[in-house]
């Protein structure tokens, strides 16, 4: 299966419920009408979206991981708008001496071939319930308005259809989207430093041996540091992702500071000319204070060693937990300098919307996506790909 397709059929809670309630929003005061091609205008997004914004970052490796092997990429929107034009061309592909007939069975055909839709007007109040729809999918107020605003730009008042409203739709989510879709930058710098942090439960562990294991596919040599040292479980766990990928994991007996274990993994990854440093950290936000001191007594302590250092700060966010997930980002930030994003448990989670809201309000890059519990289920962040499966278009 494609990646689009997993995507799609993982992020099924998400678009199906987008899905019927656009549909029930269409058909509550819409009208059944030929399928002509009242397309909802592409020209109008005259507005275009600001360029991404370029990496500042110094001199990025030019193979950074995880990419998606060019063969899984999704079409880009050009190749989108090229599909009514297909479509288009099957009703003039029937013989023309059939076309130009008046038969039952010509008419036939031709009302084959413009199947009865249901449109609706754009109007307030189908603004507002499209609105209420992205909110309940968690998109956050301010983005769901911002959303629906930008939706209406040149199309009020114009009659759509399902299908058309959720094209918009893709096109609204995947501008939002696009200037936080970046990979995680890769630098010349060895040991590059990546300090992964987030609450228990976000799937930290998982992500590191992913992303061991893509980098590792990249032919970088990486380690990773146990740096949980007080939660025996999540040493274990992070071995086992370990032997997984292939990549050495250091450890420090139960207890002892994460931030000599830290220090410790530097030398050895220096030591060994390793191309990464991978540092999981603990995740217990009931205790703030310890939490930011535990962090940056983790970062003094490697800058040490590079004053550079960590060179990534990765702040991995469970998906499930919806609006949660942006306070989580308020709270990181105040204990770290997060640099980037990962996003869990896309897969089977009705709440891939906050996504949407995280790039509108924060802005930080959104590296990959974890949509699965396989060591392969860590995609690179697509926009267009993202905003299709979430609003459920068919390829
Ligand atoms: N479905 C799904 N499950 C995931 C994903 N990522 C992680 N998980 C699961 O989430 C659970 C928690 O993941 P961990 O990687 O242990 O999370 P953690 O942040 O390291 O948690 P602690 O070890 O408690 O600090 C595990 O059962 C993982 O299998 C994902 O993308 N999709």
């Amino acid at each position: 299966m494609s990646l689009f397709g997993k995507l799609k059929d993982r992020l099924f809670k998400s678009s199906s419920r987008l899905e019927e309630g656009l549909d029930a929003i269409v058909s509550d005061g819409g009208a059944p009408e030929a399928d002509a091609p009242q397309r909802a205008a592409p020209e109008d997004r005259d507005h275009a979206p600001p360029a991404p914004a370029p990496q500042e970052d110094p001199a990025p490796d030019p193979q950074p991981a995880p990419q998606a092997p060019a063969a899984t990429r999704p079409e880009g929107p050009r190749d989108r708008a090229d599909a009514p034009r297909v479509q288009a061309a099957i009703p003039q592909a029937l013989p023309e001496e059939e076309a130009a007939r008046p038969g039952i069975l010509g008419r036939l055909r031709r009302r084959d071939a413009s199947p009865q839709v249901v449109r609706r007007a754009l109007d307030d109040a189908m603004l507002e319930q499209i609105e209420e729809l992205l909110i309940a999918s968690d998109m956050g107020v301010d983005t769901a308005l911002r959303v629906t605003a930008n939706m209406a730009e040149g199309r009020f008042g114009k009659r759509l259809s399902t299908d058309e409203i959720k094209q918009v739709l893709a096109d609204e989510i995947a501008r939002v989207l696009e200037p936080v879709a970046r990979p995680m930058p890769l630098y010349p710098k060895k040991p590059q430093v990546v300090l992964v942090v987030g609450v228990n439960g976000s799937g930290k562990t998982t992500t590191i041996g992913k992303l061991a294991s893509q980098f590792k596919a990249a032919g970088k040599t990486v380690v990773i540091a146990a740096g949980d040292t007080f939660r025996a479980a999540a040493v274990g766990q992070l071995q086992v992702w370990g032997e997984r990928a292939g990549v050495p994991v250091l450890t420090a007996p139960e207890g002892s500071d994460p931030a000599s274990l830290a220090f410790d993994a530097m030398t050895r990854a220096e030591a060994e000319g390793a191309d990464l440093l991978l540092i999981d950290t603990a995740g217990r936000l009931q205790n703030r204070k310890d939490l930011m001191e535990e962090l940056s007594k983790i970062v003094r302590v490697i800058r040490k060693k590079d004053p550079e250092a960590p060179h990534n700060t990765l702040l991995v966010l469970d998906a499930t937990t919806g609006q949660n997930a942006l306070s989580q980002v308020q709270t990181f930030r105040e204990l770290a300098d997060v640099t980037g994003l990962v996003m869990t448990k896309l897969d089977g989670t009705a709440k891939g919307g906050v996504l949407v809201a995280l790039a509108d309000k924060f802005g930080l890059p959104i590296h990959a996506i974890g949509v699965g519990e396989q060591i392969d289920d860590l995609a690179p962040f697509d926009p267009d790909e993202f905003a299709r499966a979430l609003t459920g278009i068919d390829r």
